[in-house]
């Protein structure tokens, strides 16, 4: 039988929510994943595909039929397989869930505002939006789910959200030296547990602070910067043969100090 097609980007987040949600649901060998270059010009006939939007996850059913948005894909898998469902069962739990998950979209595009950021005089006013994002989740928890670690039982839908980000935020401490806030404890145990799930290991810290280095200097989805050759989000050279930038915004390294041989 014919899998369906996920076209996707190794290290994006959204990319990364649907696999954590086909690992919790044992249905990772029934989708045909295809990586796409981001750095490289869109093959025509996936923009025809996809009606010239450019932005992944993308999944094409056997029967050719396309659905988009990460979110959107998240569900559709949970609800084509009833076994081991993820999101939750009961209008009032799916609802808290639900709450916890419109929070998410404030929350990466603080994240992403500050590590991407050149303006040193806007950084404390950055910094200061994602405390207040960290200071929100933890409120959120310690009303729903002051025990935890989860939200509910076990690791569900929200956490099929989350836990990408909270992985790719290992940026805002490298290239930021940005944490949670002190005190935040019921988040911390919420992280914590959500980034050491089996489910959740795709991409490490060192995948993300590598591929990332780009971010940090302004330039996202593969975007080159000014007298670089190669995106820091290239598949080759290899993130594991490339050295470990530097901590902080110093410096803009050039491709050969990235290991970017092309
Ligand atoms: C808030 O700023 C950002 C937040 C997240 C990301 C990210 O991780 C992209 S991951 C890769 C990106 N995918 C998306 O943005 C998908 C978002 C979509 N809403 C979903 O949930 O599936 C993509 O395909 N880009 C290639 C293209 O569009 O051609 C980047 C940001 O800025 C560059």
């Amino acid at each position: 039988m014919t899998k369906p097609i996920l076209y996707h980007i190794p290290v994006c987040p959204f990319s990364q929510r649907v696999e954590i949600l086909l690992a919790l649901k044992g249905l990772r060998d029934s989708v045909d994943f295809r990586v796409v270059d981001i750095t490289r010009p869109r093959d025509p006939a996936l923009l025809a595909k996809t009606r010239g939007t450019t932005a992944l996850p993308v999944l094409e059913l056997a029967d050719g039929r396309i659905l988009k948005e990460s979110l959107v894909l998240l569900r559709y898998f949970d609800e084509l397989s009833q076994a081991m469902p993820v999101a939750r069962q009961t209008p009032y739990e799916r609802a808290v869930e639900n709450m916890l998950i419109a929070m998410e979209g404030d929350f990466t595009s603080a994240g992403y505002r500050l590590v991407m950021n050149q303006d040193p005089a806007r950084r404390e006013d950055l910094a200061s939006l994602m405390d207040g994002q960290y200071r929100k989740l933890d409120d959120f928890l310690t009303w729903h789910a002051p025990e935890g670690p989860y939200l509910f039982e076990r690791f569900g839908l929200a956490e099929c959200v989350f836990t990408p980000m909270f992985v790719r935020f290992w940026f805002l401490d490298h290239y930021e030296g940005h944490d949670i806030p002190a005190g935040l404890t019921r988040l911390r145990r919420w992280r914590e547990a959500c980034l050491a799930h089996p489910a959740a290991q795709q991409v490490s810290r060192e995948e993300v602070v590598k591929l990332y280095y780009d971010y940090a200097w302004g330039a996202g989805n593969g975007a080159l910067l000014p007298g670089r050759r190669l995106s820091s989000f290239v598949f080759e050279p290899h993130w594991r043969s490339r050295p470990w930038p530097p901590r902080g915004k110093l410096h803009p390294m050039g491709d050969a100090e990235l290991g970017l041989f092309g």
